[in-house]
């Protein structure tokens, strides 16, 4: 199974930013990709008052060119994030995953919002314009069982715990880390995702500068359920490639059984 990450930098023009997705989607499918994962926020990243204005419907424009696009090279495709409208004044930051004749097999809301304040450098209030997703979302496919989760996500191991018991052998994180928390904890927090559920990591982030100048961190990668990390992207845009087993999740977890080593009974979650 070859799965492909691409690495964008996303502005405020749509149709543009859709362009780029879609040439980087048919260069991977050409390459002989089988799954491909996208950034967060894929077809807009600008101004927040414009979410709700950018936001769509699912199945909608935005949706239909993902949809199109895997059943035209018979491939996965995990979209990244799209805004999708939740009521007049807010939206869901939402992942979708297609199978390869097109269909959404897999619609994934983000749970946690980064509301973060970094005093004379950036604050972030997703939770204004954003409305929460509330359930754990897996897709079966003919690879195996896949989880989706989104950015800031990361940060919350329960969730991945919670996919993990699922039976999810990979999981997939888009996101547009900025580079300031990037730098410190990107790799550190998706290595020990995978290490302590035993499970792949595909994360593709966004790069470089932003609308309003603040810049991403980029440094997509593809980690193992030992941990390592098998494939990084380059600086920039760009699409990285990475074959996978995944009978070496089965493999890992029988080494180290630590699922059967678990005392539920003891944890409060
Ligand atoms: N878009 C996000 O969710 C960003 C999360 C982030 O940067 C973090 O430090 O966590």
């Amino acid at each position: 199974m070859k799965v492909a990450v691409i690495q964008l930098n996303v502005g405020e023009n749509k149709s543009k930013n859709l362009s780029k997705a879609v040439h980087f989607i048919d260069e991977a499918a050409g390459k002989g990709a089988d799954i491909i994962l996208l950034p967060e926020c894929v077809n807009f990243f600008g101004d927040t008052a414009e979410i709700i204005n950018q936001a769509e419907t699912i199945p909608g424009p935005t949706s239909d060119v993902f949809s199109k696009k895997a059943k035209e090279h018979k491939i996965y495709i995990n979209c990244g994030s799209i805004y999708e409208v939740a009521d007049s004044k807010y939206a869901y930051n939402t992942s979708l995953l297609f199978d390869t004749n097109g269909e959404i097999i897999a619609k994934y809301r983000k749970i946690h919002l980064y509301d973060a304040t970094f005093k004379d450098r950036f604050t972030s209030k997703e939770s204004e314009n954003i409305r929460p997703g509330n359930k754990l979302v897996t897709a079966d496919t003919e690879f195996g069982k896949f989880g989706l989760s989104i950015c800031y996500d990361v940060r919350f191991p329960e969730l991945f715990r919670s996919l993990a018991l699922e039976g999810c052998q990979m999981i997939f994180l888009p996101a547009a880390f900025p580079q300031y928390t990037g730098s410190m904890y990107w790799e550190t927090l998706l290595r020990a995702r995978a290490v302590e559920n035993q499970c792949y990591i595909v994360a593709a982030g966004q790069y470089g500068k932003s609308y309003n100048g603040n810049v991403f961190f980029g440094n997509s990668l593809i980690i193992d359920p030992w941990g390592t990390v098998i494939a990084k992207a380059h600086e920039g845009e760009g699409i990285t490639m990475q074959d996978i087993d995944l009978s070496f999740v089965e493999q890992v977890r029988n080494n180290i059984p630590t699922f059967s080593h678990r005392k539920p009974e003891v944890y409060k979650l």
